[in-house]
């Protein structure tokens, strides 16, 4: 089922066009990752998605209401870069205060929200004195409590060390699984990328690829299997004729679609292979070969 719908949205920021013409559908339950480069467009397209800013031109839908409507404001749930929330009041003032906005929200100290973000000690500390893992498991808790169907998380897990980055997901997974919340991120963190249902990679503005990470990697990302042999033809004769191969003396570096053809493969040539290493196609190739540059 469409949740969100996206048509030819662009955005000009005076002379400088900052998001050109993006198309986006997004499936209810679905976890969707905005991937791209510094400046390619990211917050960008999500400050018009959840209408902070006005599209220069194009079509945003959700259920039949736009961005400036009320019943589409209270169906999402928003995480910016930059909190929103009160240095001067406590995490449990600013949290009460925003459940205060919404009629038939209750929140206690209690509350599942905050228990499951590990938010209980630290509840009567003001935002301003916490640390950045704790300021953004309250900024994700503030923004799930009227329980959006969507969420949007613009680089949520910047400068986040490991162990917040997984309390974060097992707990937005579960409220997927539980709920069948809707996700939507940018994010720089391929892992991230990676456990998305689909991606957008956008660069200059621009979706350049909108896919399954699956089919991201058949399309961009092929495993490479490195072979040092004495005997390269031997090797060579037993290619399918579509693998690309790239030959240096006895060094020869195959591009295969799996792990399995690299095994049927080792498995015929393997008594003239001295060396080899396999390497699985990642996230990172799909965005080398999409952008010509390495994630930042
Ligand atoms: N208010 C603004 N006025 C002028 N230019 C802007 C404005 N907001 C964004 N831009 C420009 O639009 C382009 C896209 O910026 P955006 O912040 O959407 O990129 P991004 O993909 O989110 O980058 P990052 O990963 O660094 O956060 C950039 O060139 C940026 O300088």
């Amino acid at each position: 089922m469409i949740l969100l719908t996206a048509t030819g949205i662009t955005k000009k920021f005076d002379a400088k066009t900052a998001v050109k013409q993006i198309d986006l559908t997004v499936q209810a339950g679905q976890l969707v990752a905005f991937l791209g480069p510094n400046g390619a467009g990211k917050s960008t397209t999500i400050n018009l998605l959840t209408g902070t800013i006005a599209p220069t031109a194009g079509t945003i839908e959700m259920a039949g209401f736009k961005p400036d409507n009320r019943q589409y404001q209270k169906q999402i749930g928003v995480v910016f870069q930059k909190s929103v929330l009160d240095n001067q009041l406590t995490v449990w003032q600013n949290l009460k205060s925003r459940a205060d906005m919404y009629q038939g929200v209750t929140l206690t100290p209690e509350s599942e929200l905050i228990t499951a973000f590990g938010l209980t000690s630290i509840l009567k500390q003001t935002y301003g004195t916490l640390s950045g893992g704790q300021r953004r498991r309250v900024d994700i808790t503030r923004a799930l409590i009227h329980q959006p169907k969507l969420l949007f998380l613009d680089e949520p897990s910047t400068g986040l060390d490991i162990q917040t980055r997984t309390v974060i997901w097992q707990t937005l997974n579960q409220l997927r699984q539980q709920q069948g919340l809707t996700i939507i991120l940018t994010t720089h963190y391929l892992e991230e990328s990676a456990e998305a249902d689909f991606v957008y990679v956008i660069d200059h503005g621009q979706i350049i690829a909108a896919d399954t990470v699956e089919q991201l990697q058949v399309t961009y990302a092929q495993s490479q299997l490195m072979i040092e042999t004495d005997y390269p033809e031997v090797v060579l004769s037993q290619l399918a004729p579509e693998w690309r191969v790239l030959q240096t003396n006895h060094q020869l570096q195959i591009a295969l679609p799996d792990d399995q053809q690299a095994i049927a493969l080792l498995t015929k040539v393997r008594s003239v292979v001295t060396h080899f290493e396999f390497r699985q196609g990642n996230m990172d190739d799909i965005f080398m070969a999409l952008t010509g540059k390495e994630i930042r």
